[in-house]
Parts: structure tokens; C-alpha cells; sequence
């Protein structure tokens, strides 16, 4: 592994020891990312970009945006990190994203795709305001080219005449092979290596000789003149860029040559580069999809080192495959994540139901309206967080009409080692506001797949159940799609709890009883509308409670418990809610960062015991 010691200081290094770097470069993030999981096709795809990126500009002041940011690998080694790839995405070590906190030369947090040309334009313009001239760049892969808001960013900066660059990572992926009419086109450009070569020699000649300067502006204007009227322009030269490429992204002596050229040209350009995503590790090339996201691994043959565990995503897809069987209004969305969200089989099975839209999850959603307002029954599988861009058309497409939409939303709740920009801890929240809204909780296997029917076939409107990364817990019961069980009986103190989170409540009600204290354990099936009359009778007898959820404090269950109490004259004598308050939670094991937030059994015991003892 490439420790900080062995780093050049790569401003003053050749070509052929640029070229040397890349290779130990890859063969440190195969050795760290086997050990530690992450990132890894995409940094094995992005190496030579950025060790080229590196030589020249400074990223103390100048500023470099990463789109998504999970390529960042070979940026936070150059920029003194070598040595914490060994804690990559544990709690209290390295994140897998980049981070400001971390490193100056971490320009911007990065998670969500489609971002960067819109931050990078924000950076360029302030920059201008300000008087500085540092430079700004944004690297934006061909799949993070698929959300809309990228093109939003493009068409704004490619109007704004600031000095920028945008560097567009093609490698026909996304997670699994990029998709859409965007994918096509970049796959239609062709390098015109003489042409470029020819501009590249101009401005040296011009650059040297008097009256150069001008002479290159007066030609400069000519070509784009007769470009414009007479030649086929590109599409991001339409949008206003200097258009470079595509070149090959893997030659780092070119890319290095490229930069300084594009440095200093005027006014925003767009740099296309053509990389392997995977590149230099046979098992990842074969298999960028599956090593997009690795848990631990053999190098030598690229084999997991843990065997893959049931998960909720395989329960959905597997229930969804067995319910569009028997009913062909069934159709499946996703928004670029086909198998992190369980959708493979389905994909596979109903082809022509099967949509993967890119990563436009604002569009998935509107689209899965229209097809409502149509007759189907669409489902739109999508992570938590990703959700977020949706929630204008979730109000304004789906919602406002009634339309019969369901939502898998999945990654609910503590994602882990992804950190802040993934946890999916805002839609208990944002999904309550949306008149007509109805939200699950399935808190096992079963109940997702009893849910699922429930939501396709008996429920009106928008549905959407929530359910985690990763697999079920102690808890693997069907209680129904009632609102809400008691699943345990006791005086002192009633207890609340749906989803996951059902097994964090039920370990505490063990200790409170070890304690001598029993508590009634309420477990809600459906968050919203909440059945408040349960509640209220297991209140009735324990006069205290206490509500356990891992999402935002603001509009979570228990502030909505605690008010319908109050509005029907009912308040509990005391009351805590346990949740994640109103701080974003860092990266780590989902059960360090429940015990980090108060949400592990043994936490929630003590806050059961205080609640008990204050009266
Ligand atoms: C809004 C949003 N939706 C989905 C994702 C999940 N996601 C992470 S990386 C990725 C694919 C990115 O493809 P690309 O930009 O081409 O980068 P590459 O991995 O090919 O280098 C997706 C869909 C995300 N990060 N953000
Ligand atoms: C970078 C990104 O957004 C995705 O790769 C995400 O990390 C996938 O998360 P899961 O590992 O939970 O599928
Ligand atoms: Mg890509």
C-alpha cells in the first residue's frame, strides 16, 4: 500500500514518473479497497485524471468539485492521506466522499450526483465577484450526466463566460451500463486527434511570435463563426464550452498537456475524457457493476471474502416479481440503482415493464404519474436519500391528483459506512407533509412482502414503504398491515417503535424487565396516518413514553405522537423521543452510529429508566 513518504512531489515529477505513480497509484486502492470494501471501479477509472489534475493545478486555492465523489480515492492520497486509507469509511476514520473538513484541498462535500457543474459555476462566479483567480473545475461522470440538474449547471456555465472547467468522465457506466439518449450521443463523439493537435500547435506559434496574442483572438472568432454556421457544433459547444475531446483518460502524459492548455483558454470548457471504469484490475473491468460498491475481497480473484446475507431489497424484488405475475399494471422504476434496489430479477423477467430512467429520480417520479393517471401501477424503487429529489413531484405530480404511486423506498433510516449524504433520515419527515401520503414500515421480511401486496392492491393514492439497508433482525414476525400491535405487555412505561428499529425497543423492554420495570412495546406498522387510539390506550395504564426512530427529530414520529396526545387532552406524564436530532450523523457500522446517537437497546434502557424514575 502507497504510503505519504512515498508520494513525489508531483508539480516537479516527468511523464514517465507520472506514468509510474498511476501504476502504484492502482495497485494501492486494489490492495486498501480489498481490505477496508468502498469505492473501487470508479478511483481505478479516475486515476490518471486526477494524478494529471494534480500536475497542473494547486488545490490549496484552486478548486476542484467531485460529482458524487466516490472517485475521490487518489485525490485525498495526493493531498496527504496516504496513510488513512486503512480507516476508509470507519467510524472516526476516512470517508469515502470528499470532505472539507478533512483536507483543505477538499473543495466540497460530495454524495448526490449531478451537483458539481452547478457548485463549480457557484465557486467560479464568487470567485470572479471577489476579485481572486484561483481556478475551478468540476469532474462529472457520463451517469451523473443522466440527472437533469447537471444540464441546468451546463447551461448556465456554459453562458456565464467564466474561467472554468468541467471534466466529463465517459466510461459508458453509470452502476451498471449508463442509459438514455445523453449516453448515446457521448458515444457517437468522435476524437478528432489531428484537429486537435493542429489547435494545440496554433496557439503555441501564436503564443510566441508578436502580435500573436491577437492574431490567435481574430482566428479564435473566425473558426467559432464559421464553426457555428457552417460546421456541426457539439452539444456542449451549443451550450457554450470550449469542447476538448474525447481523449483517452488513460494517458496521463496527455491529459497533463491537455490541462495546460485548457488552463488557459477563456471563458468555460468541457474537457471529454474516455475511461475503463475499472481500469488496470481485470475482475472490475469484467465487472464494473459489481465492483462498484465492494465489500471485502480477494485480489487474486476478485471473489468477496464474505458471503452476500438476505436483504430487504432481495425480499422486494423477489415479492415484486411474484405480484406483477399475477397482475401486468405492475411496472418497475428505478432511477439508475436497478440492483441496489433489488430490481435484477425483475429487470430480467418483465422487460418491457422495467424502466431505469438515469439518475433523475425527480423524473422517475413524474413519470410514474403519468403512468398512474394512465392505469398502471407504478413502482418506484428508490434509496431514502435519493428520494429527496423527488419530493416536488411526489407533492405536485402524484399527490395532488390521489394517484395510486408506490414507493420502495429503501436505505431508510442509518445506511452506515456512506455517511452523512445517504443516510436516509428525512423521509418519515418530508413524506407526512403530503396530503393523502400513506407510509409502511415493515420490520421484516414477511411483513415487506405482506406490505407490499397491501400497498399495490388495497391502498388509494401515494404509498411508499421504508424499509433499511441490509437484512431483517430478531424480530422476524407478520403482524399484519394493521396500523399498529402491542407486541409486549407490561405498566410502567409504554415503548414505541416501528421498522428495524423494532429490535432496539424490544431488547430494551428485556433489560427494563431485568430491571423490574415491564413496558408495553407499540409497534407501529404505519407512521403515517399514525393510529393514535393504541397509543393512547397503553398510555391510559403506563402514563409514560418513550418513542425510538432513527431519522430527523423534526416532524419525526414521536413529535407527532406527543402532539396528537396534547390536541385530544391526553399528554403522557413524561415523554422522551429518541431519535438523531437535528445534526447530520457522520459514516461508521450502523451499530456504532446507533450507540452513537442513543439508539442501541442498552441506551434506550437508560432513557426508559429515567423516564420511569422522574415520575
Ligand atoms: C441523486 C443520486 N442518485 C443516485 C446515486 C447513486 N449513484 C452513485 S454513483 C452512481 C453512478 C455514477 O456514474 P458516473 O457519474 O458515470 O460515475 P462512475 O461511477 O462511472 O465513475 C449512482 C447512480 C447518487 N449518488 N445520487
Ligand atoms: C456512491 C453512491 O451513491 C452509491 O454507490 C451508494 O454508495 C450505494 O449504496 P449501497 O452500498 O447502500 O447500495
Ligand atoms: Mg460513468
Amino acid at each position: 500500500m502507497i504510503q505519504q513518504a512515498d508520494i513525489p512531489d508531483i508539480k516537479n515529477i516527468t511523464d514517465c514518473e507520472a506514468e509510474t505513480l498511476c501504476t502504484r497509484l492502482r495497485a494501492s486502492l486494489i490492495d486498501s479497497v480489498s481490505k477496508t470494501g468502498g469505492h473501487l471501479a470508479s478511483n481505478l477509472g479516475a486515476v490518471e485524471i486526477t494524478v494529471a489534475l494534480h500536475r497542473v493545478f494547486d488545490f490549496t486555492r484552486d478548486r476542484l468539485v467531485f460529482d458524487v465523489g466516490h472517485q475521490c480515492y487518489t485525490h485525498k492520497i495526493l493531498t496527504g492521506r496516504a496513510d488513512k486509507m486503512s480507516s476508509l469509511r470507519t467510524f472516526g476514520g476516512m470517508s469515502g466522499f470528499p470532505k472539507p473538513a478533512e483536507s483543505c484541498c477538499d473543495a466540497f462535500i460530495a454524495g448526490h450526483a449531478s451537483n458539481s457543474v452547478s457548485v463549480a459555476t457557484g465557486m467560479a462566479r464568487g470567485r470572479t465577484l471577489l476579485g481572486d483567480n484561483y481556478y475551478v473545475i468540476a469532474l462529472i461522470g457520463d451517469g451523473a450526466l443522466t440527472g437533469g440538474l447537471a444540464y441546468e449547471g451546463l447551461s448556465d456555465a456554459g453562458n456565464s463566460g467564466e474561467r472554468m472547467l468541467v471534466i466529463l468522465n465517459d466510461n459508458g457506466m453509470s452502476i451498471t451500463k449508463n442509459v438514455g439518449g445523453i449516453a448515446e450521443h457521448l458515444a457517437r463523439q468522435r476524437l478528432k486527434p489531428q484537429y486537435l493537435r493542429f489547435k494545440k500547435g496554433y496557439r503555441k506559434v501564436t503564443g510566441t511570435i508578436p502580435g500573436g496574442k491577437t492574431l490567435y483572438r481574430i482566428t479564435h472568432r473566425i473558426k467559432k463563426a464559421v464553426k457555428e454556421t457552417l460546421l456541426p457544433c457539439s452539444f456542449f459547444e451549443d451550450m457554450g464550452f470550449t469542447y476538448l475531446g474525447p481523449v483517452d483518460g488513460h494517458d496521463v502524459k496527455g491529459l497533463t498537456s491537455l490541462l495546460r492548455y485548457a488552463k488557459d483558454i477563456e471563458g468555460p470548457v468541457l474537457l471529454h475524457v474516455r475511461t475503463v471504469k475499472g481500469n488496470g484490475y481485470t475482475p472490475a473491468e469484467r465487472n464494473p457493476d459489481r465492483f462498484h460498491g465492494v465489500g471485502r475481497f480477494c485480489v487474486q480473484t476478485g471473489e468477496p471474502l464474505s458471503a452476500g446475507s438476505p436483504n430487504f431489497s432481495a425480499a422486494f424484488g423477489g415479492t415484486l416479481c411474484e405480484l406483477a405475475e399475477k397482475d401486468s399494471r405492475i411496472c418497475a422504476i428505478t432511477a439508475a440503482m436497478r440492483d441496489g434496489t433489488g430490481l435484477g430479477e425483475f429487470f430480467c423477467r418483465f422487460p418491457s415493464r422495467s424502466f431505469d430512467v438515469g439518475i433523475a429520480e425527480g423524473h422517475a417520479t413524474a413519470m410514474a404519474a403519468g403512468m398512474a393517471k394512465q392505469g398502471m401501477v407504478p413502482v418506484f424503487a428508490v434509496y431514502s436519500t435519493f428520494l429527496q429529489r423527488g419530493y416536488d413531484m411526489l407533492i405536485h405530480d402524484v399527490a395532488i391528483q390521489g394517484l395510486h404511486v408506490v414507493f420502495a423506498v429503501d436505505r431508510a433510516g442509518l445506511v452506515g459506512e456512506d455517511g452523512e449524504t445517504h443516510h436516509g433520515v428525512f423521509d418519515v419527515a418530508f413524506l407526512d407533509t403530503v396530503p393523502g401520503m400513506t407510509v409502511l414500515c415493515p420490520a421484516s421480511f414477511s411483513e415487506l412482502k405482506t406490505m407490499l401486496a397491501y400497498a399495490i392492491q388495497e391502498v388509494q393514492g401515494p404509498v411508499a414503504l421504508r424499509y433499511p439497508r441490509g437484512g431483517e433482525g430478531a424480530y422476524t414476525a407478520d403482524s399484519g398491515t394493521g396500523p399498529a400491535v402491542l407486541l409486549r405487555q407490561g405498566s410502567d412505561v409504554t415503548l414505541v417503535g416501528y421498522g428495524v428499529m423494532i429490535n432496539e425497543v424490544l431488547r430494551c423492554a428485556e433489560l427494563l424487565q431485568q430491571q423490574g420495570i415491564s413496558a408495553d412495546v407499540v409497534k407501529l406498522n404505519t407512521i403515517t396516518p399514525i393510529d393514535i387510539h393504541t397509543i393512547q390506550n397503553s398510555l391510559s395504564k403506563t402514563g409514560r413514553l418513550l418513542v425510538a426512530e432513527d431519522v430527523m427529530d423534526a416532524n419525526c414520529v414521536g413529535r407527532r405522537i406527543a402532539a396528537e396526545l396534547a390536541l385530544a387532552g391526553s399528554p403522557a406524564a413524561n415523554v422522551a423521543l429518541c431519535n438523531l436530532g437535528r445534526s447530520f450523523v457522520t459514516h461508521g457500522s450502523v451499530a456504532e452510529l446507533r450507540k452513537l446517537c442513543g439508539l442501541d437497546g442498552e441506551s434506550l434502557c437508560r432513557k426508559a429508566m429515567e423516564v420511569c424514575t422522574r415520575g
